[in-house]
């Protein structure tokens, strides 16, 4: 028993030491690896390459622990609109593909050119096509406004997304809620918004939760983890209960 926990703690150690060597994340890298590694078009398979490569390189992707915890939330909401702002190699991405209706569709907005086109092509070798997702490379404050239109191209009446994960700066996590609201792309019937905390500090989100603490009428805090926050925007007339209200 001792030698497989000195074993285990030995390999942690070893995955230590080369993330550090390795200093900067590679989106390059990240991608070759993956690419080559993976079974195309499993989506659990790119999901596992992924979580190999970071044993042992720095990465950004959120990983299994947070993946689990964005599973969750996906199951119990059942989106078919989802935005995602941050989309970096496309991890997360895949998650939230693998878990939407066959009807589901994923906008993803990605700010670096290079970043964009080989987390697409890491989406399109996980099985998914493009009537599914949408990528979109600009900043998340460009990208925002031009989102009513790419919905629903027909009907001006969309209902907005049922579910938005954030994960790309967070300075920019409330100009671009507060952007998402004039612009009614949240689903007035209910829409999670997921905030990542990557430093697991309060300090990074407090903010935005003291916007939602002032909009109480309408919106909660339904899920509060170390790394990641989830509010509940809901219209009055359908509104259900968060668990941790404020
Ligand atoms: C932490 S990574 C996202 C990781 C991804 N969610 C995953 O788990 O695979 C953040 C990404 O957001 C992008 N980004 C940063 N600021 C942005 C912005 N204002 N608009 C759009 N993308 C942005 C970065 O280029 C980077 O690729």
């Amino acid at each position: 028993r001792y030698r497989v926990k000195v074993f285990k703690l030995y390999h942690q150690a070893v995955a230590w030491v080369l993330r550090m060597m390795r200093g900067r994340v590679c989106v390059k890298s990240t991608h070759a690896f993956v690419f080559s590694e993976c079974t195309h078009g499993k989506a659990d398979s790119v999901l596992e390459t992924f979580d190999l490569y970071a044993e042992t390189h720095p990465s950004l992707c959120i990983g299994p622990e947070i993946g689990e915890a964005l599973d969750e939330v996906v199951r119990r909401v059942r989106p078919s609109r989802v935005l995602e702002l941050g989309m970096h190699c496309g991890y997360s991405s895949v998650r939230l593909l693998r878990l939407l209706p066959p009807a589901g569709r994923l906008i993803t907005v990605e700010l670096d050119p290079l970043t964009a086109d080989l987390g697409e092509e890491i989406i399109l070798v996980a099985g998914f096509k493009h009537s599914q997702f949408q990528v979109l490379t600009s900043s998340s404050a460009e990208a925002i406004p031009t989102l009513r239109s790419l919905l629903e191209p027909d009907q001006r009446t969309s209902e907005g997304f049922n579910l938005v994960l954030m994960d790309h700066d967070p300075q920019q996590y409330l100009p671009d809620l507060l952007t998402l609201e004039k612009e009614a792309l949240l689903c007035s019937s209910g829409c999670s918004v997921i905030l990542i905390n990557r430093r697991r500090r309060a300090k990074d989100l407090r903010e935005i939760l003291d916007h939602i603490k002032a909009r109480a009428d309408f919106c909660c805090i339904k899920t509060e983890l170390q790394f990641m926050v989830e509010i509940l925007y809901q219209r009055e007339d359908t509104k259900v209960e968060c668990d941790d209200k404020i």
